[in-house]
């Protein structure tokens, strides 16, 4: 059963969500936090760097594994997420650099071995940090889930994967041209992502109705990856009024 909470708008949306990583935190201030890129969580970081800034709040004892990167794209290339995760939450606030994680999409060569390296090696980080306590997600409006795209399986681990021309279209606003996205990345999978304890995901905008619908309500389906969160124990949507809309119509 997925709980929902549904804010009046984007802002009060991010503030909840910062609120309960920074109750995560405190109850337990060496956390291991899964966490999410895109442009949804970029105002929960923003809250979240007030507050370690203002005294209020310290994540210098978390640990932190990224759900995915693009192949090919170095740490320093500014539309990385090893290079978003920087800007918007590493280099801003006491998180130690060191205790962070992302997987290494620059070591991947197309065609060659080293991909499925890079997944189990990060699969066995994850592992040896006995596993994520608290893990945040955005969707995509086609329902992905970290890059885990539609035809993706419930179990699926951390791998390599082609990025649906949805995908590319729609982060092809980060880039100077959507010829410049990368067309894969490594991506902790759906059975990755179900094994943290709990599952927090934030869905804000009218962009994101439908795969909000069919997560919630629709049937547990490769088609929507997000659906597979219906079979987690602990999971969460905070939405806003925009991206709920369909759902109060459909109860
Ligand atoms: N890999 C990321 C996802 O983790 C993210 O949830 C999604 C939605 O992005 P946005 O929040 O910008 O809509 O797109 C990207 O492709």
């Amino acid at each position: 059963m997925i709980r929902l909470e549904v804010m009046p708008d984007h802002e009060s949306a991010s503030q909840r969500v910062a609120d309960l990583i920074a109750d995560q935190v405190q109850r337990n201030p060496v956390s291991v936090l899964g966490l999410a890129t895109g442009g949804t969580p970029e105002r929960t970081y923003a809250i979240l760097s007030e507050r370690v800034c203002s005294g209020a709040l310290s994540l210098s004892q978390i640990t932190t594994f990224n759900l995915d990167e693009y192949v090919g794209l170095s740490a320093e290339h500014p539309q990385s997420y090893h290079a978003y995760m920087r800007r918007h939450l590493f280099d801003v606030t006491d998180v130690r650099l060191e205790k962070t994680h992302l997987p290494d999409g620059a070591a991947v060569e197309t065609g060659g071995h080293s991909g499925s390296r890079v997944c189990e090696a990060y699969e066995r980080l994850i592992d040896e940090a006995g596993g994520i306590d608290w893990q945040l997600l955005g969707l995509g409006s086609n329902g992905h889930i970290g890059f885990n795209e539609p035809g993706s399986a419930g179990d699926s681990v951390t791998r390599i994967v082609e990025l649906a021309e949805a995908t590319i279209e729609a982060n092809s606003r980060y880039f100077d041209s959507p010829d410049e996205v990368p067309r894969q990345a490594v991506t902790m999978g759906i059975g990755s992502i179900m094994n943290a304890k709990r599952i927090v995901l934030i869905a804000t905008g009218a962009g994101k109705v439908n795969a909000v619908q069919q997560a919630v309500r629709g049937p547990m389906t490769p088609d929507l990856p997000a659906s597979f969160l219906q079979r987690h124990p602990d999971v969460t949507f905070i939405l806003d009024e925009a991206a709920a809309s369909e759902l109060e119509s459909s109860r």
